[in-house]
């Protein structure tokens, strides 16, 4: 029987649209070539649909995305919508309730993509983000509200069960690669949760001895970035810390645009979603500038948990070959200047 992929598409906010529509047709040409079957069920949910209704993310629409086999998401995000309504109500909720625990975020520059390192030798890492507790819980609250002596906490939950999961996928993925894990967090001032990162790491490594790992503070981690991101192979670290670093590593493997990742629950037993790193970019949407790079690394991401490593393979083959074609274009000294759709466009064709 041939094979379908039931997929749940959120275009969300800003220029979620633009950018999934693209990731969308490289997709269906990745798996038309394969004889996969693709069903798509777009669900109406973002700014949009919250402003008309003031509904964020019902029952009717969690069963139909539970239903789906993988979700493709774009971004969540209005201005005209109060800061964290629909990015606590919306995206972490799917990322919490879906058990995402994992928050997989590859960066590779490209040979010759341009980036503001000076000296950029191999840079080819993955941050292993946890994706379901830390600070992200929404534990916390205010006090004395609207006074000169208002209190507010947000308190950071990390549980052994939770951790230690991550860590683990953490270091099954380094001994696949080069056998090099970084825990990065903050243990000399967060000695709570820094401490049980610690120890956890110290625990699993004892079933790893392929593994060399070594530790780095946020801090410090965000120096080495930008001064040898090559010393890094597998980082693991928290909600937070992972979600600064990977704007980070984004930005020097030649730009958020090119930034994919994919909220996983490896036991495969609710749908992952896979959707770029970046945001809605108000300050860009409708323009038609966004690149649409990351969501179509996203779909190679999504083809390859689910089990379509050959057509992952090609998706970022394609892409590949059109970091070459920019590169080679900047060498000459006239950059690529393309619309998203003509990006999108230029990836199917490279395919
Ligand atoms: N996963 C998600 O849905 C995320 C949502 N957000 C939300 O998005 C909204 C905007 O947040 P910002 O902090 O501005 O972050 P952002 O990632 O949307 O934008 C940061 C900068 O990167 C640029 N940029 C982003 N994507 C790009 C692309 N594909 N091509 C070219 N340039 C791109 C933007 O123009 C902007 O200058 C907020 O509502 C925020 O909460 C932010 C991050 C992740
Ligand atoms: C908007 C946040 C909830 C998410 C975010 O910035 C991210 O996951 O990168
Ligand atoms: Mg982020």
């Amino acid at each position: 029987m041939a094979r379908t992929l039931d997929l749940a598409v959120i275009a969300g906010d800003g220029i979620g649209p633009e950018v999934v529509r693209e990731g969308e047709k490289v997709l269906a040409r990745a798996l038309r070539d394969e004889g996969v079957q693709l069903n798509r069920r777009e669900l109406d949910l973002g700014a949009e649909r919250y402003l008309r209704t003031g509904e964020i993310l019902t029952e009717d629409d969690m069963a139909r995305i539970r239903d789906c086999e993988a979700i493709l998401l774009g971004a969540i995000g209005d201005p005209r919508v109060p800061s964290g309504v629909l990015e606590r109500g919306l995206l972490l909720k799917l990322r919490f309730d879906l058990d995402h625990y994992i928050n997989l975020r590859p960066a590779k520059l490209y040979p010759g993509v341009p980036t503001p390192l000076a000296a950029p030798g191999d840079v080819d890492f993955v941050v292993v983000r946890e994706g379901t507790e830390g600070l992200y819980c929404g534990q916390g609250g205010t006090a004395r509200t609207g006074t000169p002596h208002e209190v507010a906490t947000e308190v950071s939950v990390n549980t052994a069960y939770g951790v230690e999961r991550t860590v683990r996928y953490a270091f099954e993925l380094a001994s696949s690669r080069s056998g090099h894990l970084t825990l990065v967090h903050k243990h000399n001032v967060l000695v709570h949760a820094g401490g049980l990162w610690a120890r956890i790491v110290e625990e699993v490594a004892r079933e790893y001895p392929n593994v060399r790992h070594d530790y780095c503070h946020i801090d410090a981690a965000t120096i080495y970035m930008v001064t040898d991101p090559s010393r890094f192979d597998v980082i693991v670290t928290d909600n937070l810390f992972g979600d600064i670093l990977t704007d980070e590593a984004g930005a020097i493997t030649g730009g958020i645009g090119l930034a994919a990742s994919g909220n996983l629950n490896p036991t495969r037993t609710t749908p992952s979603m896979f959707e770029p790193v970046h945001g809605s970019a108000p300050d860009i949407a409708g323009t038609s500038t966004a690149d649409p790079t990351a969501t179509i690394a996203s779909v190679a991401l999504l083809l390859d948990f689910l089990d379509l490593p050959e057509q992952a393979r090609r998706v970022d083959a394609a892409i590949s070959a059109d970091m070459a074609r920019r590169a080679e274009a900047a060498a000459a000294g006239s950059p690529l200047t393309r619309s998203t759709q003509t990006i999108g466009d230029d990836i199917v064709k490279a395919l």
